[in-house]
């Protein structure tokens, strides 16, 4: 288990033992290079979790709903909230300090995309002291395990006997006949004297969560199967929705040929993201990019046990609503170089319903409405079609290239734009592109594509997560300073040189590849490729 969800109180409680319970937990979770995901704040147990993981060196993820921040004063994020005590402050979204360059705050619009994401980021659930938010939220994750939307521990760390009423109730639920054994085998307690035995309450929590988990999986997969129909009954449909919302998009083992005789564009795919994520893919020209983003867009039919789901949903199949797809090749369509005004175009595509999110993008993109699309340039006519493109709120964006031809402050206010339509409405963002400049704050994840495969099952988190876990699949660190295909130690985390490398560890081996098949097909080939001038001159010209 690599990522644990702490729920606590916002309060330190009235006994000093619940804070140092709190403090030993973020310590242990760094100590043991697992990540922590809480709930934002800065004060009381969930500020002492948070700080104790810093402290000793580990990563956070805070998930916050945006009105409970309070504005920070400095930093890149200053005005970033509406302001509440019970939130963030300077210290969770100042990146500036050494110790919050491990932590990620994210905000999202409510107490509902909170707990989702939180539960979609972590393995296991430890409930430490606190009130009706802390009580709520543990119980939620039970009920989400027990129906199947989910197969994850929660463990009660029961300081100072803190949850022994709330075990009696779930006692009592069970003998009266309202939670059954299954059910109540989905949580368990650490007491005291685990805590002694294992040396601290975080080491005794993490040691729990990991018996338990597998025992959780082992058992089955719960009620219902929440993400497909069962003997053709429909789901509810806000169930449904929950359940297919953990996983924003969810590609497994793609693999797809244009045609019989080439050899397969994509092979083994594989992409996994939640809610709120930005993901990069980088590789070579040829890599397989467009076409994920394409199959992805349901613009291209894989085989029919292809596994393409955005929000649960066969894109092929069942296609869902909300999936934008903006490519470089609409620029190229006869009628979008036409005579026509760019505010024809928009009403088009419905500018008149999407007043305020219209004139937004226009502003952000400096569009000209009168404008007529035969008479501008490249980058203009590639922000009206961003314009166009990002109007209807959407739910997951597929962006193939199409910020090259931006001048540098548009693209630079376009994807703050994005970055928070991904944070505030938790949609989900998929980018391909060559270009790295400005960019690495931007992304969440990174995914390297190779000949038509992806490097790693899941995409890397970014910036790279300081205990190193996840980051197997990025390019390897050159200690001796002198390995083209590796980082330098002031490179890593980084992205173009990340990228770089990438792309070199590429091509030696596609041609290594080539080599080995005897089958070289790129490059001069010294010696043996003549041009047909060439070959015509060798012949005729009598001079040799
Ligand atoms: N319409 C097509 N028919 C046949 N093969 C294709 C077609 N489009 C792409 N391919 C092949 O599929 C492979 C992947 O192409 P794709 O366009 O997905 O690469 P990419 O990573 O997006 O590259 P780039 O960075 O150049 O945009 C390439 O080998 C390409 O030759």
């Amino acid at each position: 288990m690599q990522s644990f969800a702490v729920f606590c109180g916002s309060a330190p409680g009235s006994a000093p033992e619940y804070l140092a319970a709190a403090r030993d937990v973020g310590t242990a979770l760094a100590q043991q290079q697992r990540r922590l995901v809480y709930g934002g704040g800065e004060r009381g147990l969930m500020g002492a979790v948070c700080s104790a993981t810093l402290s000793s060196g580990g990563a956070a993820l805070g998930v916050l709903p945006r009105i409970m921040v309070k504005a920070p004063t400095r930093g890149p994020n200053a005005a970033a909230g509406t302001g509440s005590a019970e939130g963030a402050g300077p210290m969770q979204l100042d990146n500036g300090t050494e110790g919050t360059q491990r932590l990620t705050t994210v905000l999202v619009p409510d107490m509902h995309a909170r707990k989702l994401r939180m539960a979609n980021e972590s393995d296991a659930f430890l409930v430490l002291p606190g009130g009706y938010g802390s009580f709520e939220e543990a119980f939620e994750m039970i009920t989400w395990t027990q129906l199947g939307i989910q197969r994850k521990p929660v463990v009660f760390l029961n300081v100072n006997n803190f949850y022994d009423p709330l075990l009696a109730l779930v006692e009592r639920g069970v003998s009266e006949g309202f939670i059954t054994s299954a059910g109540r085998a989905l949580i368990t307690l650490v007491s005291e004297a685990d805590a002694s035995s294992a040396g601290s309450w975080g080491a005794a929590a993490i040691l729990a969560a990991e018996k338990l988990g597998p025992e959780i999986q082992a058992a089955g997969s719960g009620y219902w199967n929440w993400s497909a129909s069962q003997n053709g009954a429909k789901q509810p449909a806000d169930v449904t929705q929950l359940a297919s919302a953990e996983r924003a998009v969810d590609v497994k083992d793609l693999t797809f040929a244009f045609t019989q005789e080439r050899e397969p564009a994509l092979v083994d795919c594989n992409l996994s993201l939640s809610r709120g994520s930005r993901c990069l893919l980088i590789g070579a020209n040829g890599a397989g990019k467009s076409t994920l983003l394409r199959l992805l867009a349901g613009k291209r039919l894989p085989g029919r046990d292809a596994h393409v789901r955005v929000y649960g949903k066969d894109v092929f199949h069942d296609a869902p609503r909300g999936i934008v797809y903006l490519g470089t090749e609409w620029a190229m369509n006869p009628v979008v170089r036409g005579d026509i005004r760019v505010s024809h175009f928009l009403d088009s595509v419905g500018g008149f319903r999407h007043k305020a999110r219209r004139d937004r993008l226009l502003d952000i993109l400096d569009v000209d409405i009168s404008w007529r699309m035969h008479q501008i340039s490249d980058g203009e006519r590639r922000r009206v079609q961003l314009t166009m493109g990002l109007m209807e709120e959407w739910d997951v964006l597929l962006l193939d290239e199409v910020t090259v031809d931006l001048d540098v402050q548009v693209r630079a206010d376009l994807l703050k734009f994005l970055r928070s339509e991904t944070e505030e409405r938790g949609a989900t963002i998929i980018y391909a592109t060559h270009i790295f400049d400005g960019l690495s704050s931007f992304p969440t994840h990174i995914l390297h594509m190779q000949m038509g495969r992806t490097t790693s099952s899941m995409p890397i988190t970014w910036p790279p997560r300081a205990d190193g876990v996840c980051q197997d699949a990025l390019p390897v660190l050159d200690e001796s300073g002198s390995d083209a295909d590796a980082l330098s130690e002031g490179e890593r985390g980084t992205l173009l040189p990340t990228a770089l490398a990438w792309l070199r560890a590429d091509r030696e081996l596609r041609i290594k590849t080539e080599r080995e098949s005897g089958n070289v097909k790129r490059g001069a080939k010294a010696g043996q490729v003549d041009t047909d001038s060439e070959t015509f001159y060798k012949k005729y010209d009598y001079n040799n």
